[in-house]
C-alpha cells in the first residue's frame, strides 16, 4: 500500500529484525507484511537461512524488514555456528526488534532468543498464531509473565495469517521507527536479486514435495544464469494478427546439494518423477515473478558433510 509522498522531514524509516525460535511463523509474518513472497515458508523447521529483506512503504514511513534464521539451540555444527553470528549481526544494526513467539507459550529456545536482542533498543514482542489459542482469557496472565520478563516496547498479540491484524501492527509500529528520510524507492519490494529468488523457490517446492524425508540442511546453488534479450518479432506478421512481444528468456541452471546418497533418491522420486515436479513447479512460479520465459535445469548433487565445514560453507555463500 503506498500513497502520496508526504512532506519532506516528515518521513520515518527504519530497519526491523524479525527474530524468534525455529518455527513461529517469521518467515508468514514478513511475506504478510511485504506482500510478495520473499521467503519461503514451510512446515519443516529452518527452513530461513537467509538475511532477507523486505520492504514496505506505508504513508510517511518505510518499514524496511530484515528477517534473520531461527536461534539455532540444538545442533552445534557449522551450520548453526553460522546462523548465531547471522542473528547477532542482524541486531547490530536494527531500530527495532519483533520477537515472535507463539501466544501462550515461551520455552528455554524463545529465551534464548530473547537474551540476544539487544538492551537498547525498542523489542516488540510479537505473540503470533492467535488463532490458535482458544481460550484468549488464558493470555492475560501470559502476557503479565511476559511483562516481568523484559520490558518490551508493545505486546502484540496477532495471527501472522490474518490481514488486518499484519496492517494493524504497522500503525503500531509505525512511531517507533526514527525520523529520517527512506531508504528506499516508495515502491521497493525486496533488495534481493532474481537469482536469490530463483535459488529460493526452488528450495521451497524441495521441502514442500518431500514431506517431513528430507533435512533442513540441503541446499541450492544456482550454477549457470543466462539472460537472453527477447528476440525481434518475427518477420511478417500473418494480416490482421497482432505482433506480441516475446518476454526475454532465462536460462538457469541448479543443484539441490544434499547430504547422503539415500536423500538423494528422495529428491529425485521414482522414475525422476519428484525432481521434474520440483522443476516444473519452480520454473512456473520464476515465470510469473520475472514475467520472463524460463528454462530450468536441475541437478542432484551429493555433498557428504558439508554441514560441518565451514569451508563449504563459504562457498555457497553463507558468510
Ligand atoms: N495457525 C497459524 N499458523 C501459522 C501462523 N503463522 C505461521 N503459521 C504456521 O507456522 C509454520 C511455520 O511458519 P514459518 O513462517 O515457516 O516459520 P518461521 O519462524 O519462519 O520458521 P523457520 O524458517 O524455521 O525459522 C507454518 O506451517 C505456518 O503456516 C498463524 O498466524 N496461525
Amino acid at each position: 500500500m503506498t500513497e502520496t509522498t508526504p512532506t519532506p522531514g516528515a518521513q520515518r524509516c527504519g530497519l526491523i529484525a524479525i527474530v524468534g525460535r525455529p518455527n513461529v511463523g517469521k518467515s508468514t509474518l514478513l511475506n504478510a507484511l511485504v506482500g510478495q513472497k520473499v521467503s519461503i515458508t514451510s512446515k519443516k523447521a529452518q527452513t530461513t537461512r537467509h538475511r532477507i529483506t523486505g520492504v514496505r512503504t506505508v504513508a510517511e514511513n518505510q518499514f524496511v524488514f530484515v528477517d534473520t534464521p531461527g536461534f539455532q539451540t540444538r545442533h552445534g555444527n557449522a551450520l548453526n555456528r553460522n546462523l548465531n553470528r547471522t542473528v547477532t549481526g542482524a541486531l547490530a544494526d536494527v531500530d527495532l526488534v519483533l520477537l515472535v513467539v507463539e501466544a501462550g507459550r515461551f520455552g528455554l529456545d524463545d529465551a534464548k532468543v530473547l537474551a540476544l536482542c539487544p538492551k537498547d533498543k525498542p523489542v516488540v514482542l510479537v505473540a503470533n498464531k492467535l488463532d490458535a489459542v482458544h481460550r484468549r482469557q488464558e493470555l492475560l496472565p501470559w502476557l503479565k509473565d511476559m511483562q516481568e520478563r523484559h520490558p518490551f516496547t508493545e505486546y502484540v498479540p496477532l495471527s501472522a495469517k490474518k490481514a488486518a491484524d499484519v496492517e494493524r501492527l504497522f500503525s503500531i509500529l509505525a512511531p517507533h521507527l526514527p525520523q529520517q528520510d527512506w531508504f528506499f524507492e516508495e515502491d521497493a519490494l525486496t533488495d534481493r536479486s532474481e537469482r536469490f529468488l530463483a535459488s529460493e523457490l526452488i528450495r521451497e517446492k524441495l521441502f514442500r514435495l518431500t514431506g517431513d524425508e528430507l533435512p533442513y540442511s540441503c541446499t541450492v546453488v544456482i550454477d549457470k544464469w543466462e539472460e537472453e534479450d527477447a528476440p525481434p518479432p518475427s518477420a511478417t506478421p500473418a494480416k490482421g494478427k497482432p505482433v506480441l512481444p516475446k518476454p526475454p528468456l532465462r536460462r538457469i541452471a541448479a543443484s539441490i546439494v544434499v547430504e547422503r546418497e539415500a536423500h538423494k533418491g528422495m529428491v529425485i522420486g521414482e522414475g525422476g518423477e519428484r525432481l521434474k515436479r520440483i522443476g516444473s513447479e519452480a520454473r512456473q512460479e520464476l515465470e510469473r515473478l520475472t514475467e520472463a520465459r524460463v528454462f530450468l535445469e536441475l541437478f542432484v548433487k551429493v555433498r557428504s558433510g558439508w554441514a560441518d565445514s565451514e569451508e563449504h560453507l563459504r562457498s555457497y555463500g553463507y558468510e
